[in-house]
């Protein structure tokens, strides 16, 4: 699915920190049934702008609105049954299971409280097995490796249950299989769920393989807005990383690729 409704649209922001601009009038627009990829170089804005969007830090100037109310109006409960965030790095809570944290990601849901519902144990046992986390479920967050851990906070925010899921670097520390099966997993929850998912992705070629449009951001400002065929060109990504790159379509796969240009001399 492709085009749905609007579900986050924010219009001329603002983002930056402690009043200083790292990005400026920023249109983006979240779809329903979308997977809209944010890519850029190191340090360009792409977690400050997603943080502003999550409602975790104030634009300094533009405004958000979630399903066409206000960002500003929303209590942090009615926010987050509507949208779900999965920051860069999250803090490792001590002592908790996997288990424990997935449930965690039903709060919007139950309240501080309130009982488990039958609802609530089937959105962590369905969150945990489309991120191939149920063999970790009773062990401690501390103990496992870095692509477990992923794997466990994205199955936390899909608990979660939200129309709109915006993921900072979701492949971070994993393994090439378990980057696809997330990315998949993605992909299934916009085409399947309509689901509206902003992610941040260094990588072209998964940014061309899973993002209905991608968003590029360099030098203060996005930079190109589309679908990866406009958006892919020589001319775009070289100027926003400061490279001399070739684009090249996968003949299997259809999907574009990026490669630097080696100058002749260095070629072997
Ligand atoms: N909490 C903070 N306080 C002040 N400045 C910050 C803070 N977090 C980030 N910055 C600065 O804001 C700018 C954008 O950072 P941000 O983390 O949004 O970039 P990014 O595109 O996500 O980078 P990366 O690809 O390296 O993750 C950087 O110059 C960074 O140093």
């Amino acid at each position: 699915m492709s085009g749905g409704e609007a579900r986050l649209v924010a219009r001329g922001l603002d983002v930056g920190h402690a009043g200083r601009r790292v990005l400026g009038s920023v249109d983006l627009t979240l779809r329903a049934g979308e997977v809209t990829v944010l890519a850029g170089p190191n340090g360009c804005g792409k977690s400050t702008l997603l943080r502003t969007v999550a409602g975790l830090q104030p634009a300094l100037a533009g405004e958000v609105h979630v399903d066409g109310e206000p960002l500003r109006s929303l209590s942090r409960r009615t926010l987050s049954r509507r949208l779900a965030f999965l920051p860069q790095t999250p803090l490792v809570p001590a002592g908790v299971t996997v288990r424990e944290l997935v449930r965690h990601g039903r709060y919007a849901h139950r309240g501080a409280f309130a009982r488990h519902t039958r609802e609530d144990a089937e959105a962590v046992d369905w969150a945990l097995a489309v991120t191939d986390a149920a063999p970790l479920e009773g062990k401690r967050l501390d103990e496992l490796s870095g692509g477990e851990r992923q794997r466990a906070w994205l199955a936390t925010v899909l608990a979660q249950r939200a129309d709109i899921l915006l993921l900072d670097e979701p492949t971070t520390y994993l393994d090439l299989r378990h980057q696809f099966e997330v990315l998949d997993v993605v992909a299934r929850l916009a085409d399947e769920h309509g689901i509206a998912c902003g992610v941040v992705l260094h990588d072209l070629m998964q940014a061309a393989a899973y993002g209905d449009r991608i968003l590029v951001i360099a030098d203060g400002a996005v930079t190109a807005t589309g679908p990866p065929d406009e958006v892919l060109t020589p001319e775009t990504i070289g100027r926003a990383f400061g490279l001399d790159v070739s684009v090249v379509r996968d003949t299997e796969t259809g999907h574009l690729a990026c490669f630097p240009r080696r100058p002749a001399a260095a070629a072997r």
